[in-house]
């Protein structure tokens, strides 16, 4: 078990990170959310022991994890990190790279075992290729490739698809997260896409203004966001009368009391989002068609689901 003890952190003076305390089973699954400089990759850093906490403590089971004030080598054989720079080796294959920390004691298992790590992140094709002729999206799988290949207990990912496209995105996530689970392996993704989180992360921890702003599971923050930072999150929503309202909610329908105006539609693909006035303010609502602009329309307000 993870354990993450009244961390805080700065740089320079202003703390980037403060009273962070939460914990991690094994082989659970954790997505870190927040604005951009929010803090997430930094307490990724943290967590492997790249930064020194200026308070708190860190444990990993029974051991402590220690920055580079106490330890030589960074990181732990228990702990593998994937940062945002991958950190490959451009010169030899991206088999080469993915066996980089197998032993070569038994060659046949090690040539197996990256075949099938070659599998989960659909490399099969560029097992020869130098990692040097890969797109960024490519080098991104095979770093994902090779810190599961010695089986880590805990996985730390920064950002882990953003460099690839979204046709390999879903399949991929499928793959990696599945993997990860059958082998009770705990993970912990900072992440920007719900898409990485909903259907994954048995618990989000939300970063805010330098703390834990919330910390529970994707479903219930997604069905009850407390602020509009959480909402936002997950897609578009209005603030009605202090309430935060997805725009999935807000429904156009024959008659209501409630009237708007149609300003502008954006097509969606499955729907789409149309913005409207309401009393002076914009309010957005999903349709299976367009509108017209200018078109007055009544709108219901469904309650979410709970
Ligand atoms: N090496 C550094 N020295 C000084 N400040 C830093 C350093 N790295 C990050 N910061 C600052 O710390 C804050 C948190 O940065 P961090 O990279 O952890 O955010 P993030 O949530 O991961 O952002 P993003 O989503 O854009 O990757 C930011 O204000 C950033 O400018």
């Amino acid at each position: 078990m993870l354990q993450v003890i009244n961390i805080l952190f700065s740089y320079e003076k202003t703390p980037v990170l403060k009273d962070i305390s939460f914990s991690v089973e094994a082989g659970e699954h954790v997505s870190i959310i927040g604005e951009s400089g929010s803090g997430k990759s930094t307490l990724l850093k943290l967590l492997y022991g790249e930064l020194d906490a200026n308070e708190g403590q860190l444990f990993w089971k029974n051991t402590e994890i220690l920055g580079p004030k106490h330890n030589l080598v960074v990181g732990y054989d228990f702990m593998k990190y994937v940062s945002q720079e991958f950190d490959l080796m451009p010169f030899i294959s991206v088999a080469e790279n993915i066996g980089k920390h197998l032993s070569n004691f038994y060659p046949d298992e090690k040539q197996l075992r990256i075949k099938e790590l070659l599998e989960v992140v659909e490399l099969n094709d560029f097992a020869p290729t130098k990692v040097k002729l890969l797109s960024g999206g490519q080098k991104q799988r095979v770093a994902l490739a090779r810190a599961i290949a010695k089986e880590p207990e805990i996985l730390l990912l920064d950002e882990p698809f953003s460099h690839i496209d979204n046709f390999k995105k879903q399949s991929l996530r499928r793959n990696l997260f599945n993997y990860l689970k059958e082998r009770n392996i705990a993970c912990i993704v900072a992440s920007h896409d719900k898409e990485d989180v909903l259907s994954y992360s048995d618990k989000m921890i939300v970063l805010n203004n330098h703390k834990i702003e919330a910390i529970n599971t994707p479903e219930h923050l997604f069905k009850q966001p407390k602020t509009p930072l959480i909402a936002s999150f997950f897609g578009e929503f209005n603030v009605i009368d202090n309430t935060i309202v997805y725009a999935h909610q807000v429904q156009l329908v024959e008659k209501s009391n409630i009237k708007a105006t149609v300003k502008k539609c954006y097509f969606k693909g499955t729907f789409f989002l149309i913005e409207a006035e309401l009393n002076g303010d914009l309010i957005l609502f999903k349709h299976h068609k367009e509108v017209e602009k200018n078109k007055k329309v009544c709108l219901i307000i469904e309650p979410q689901q709970s």
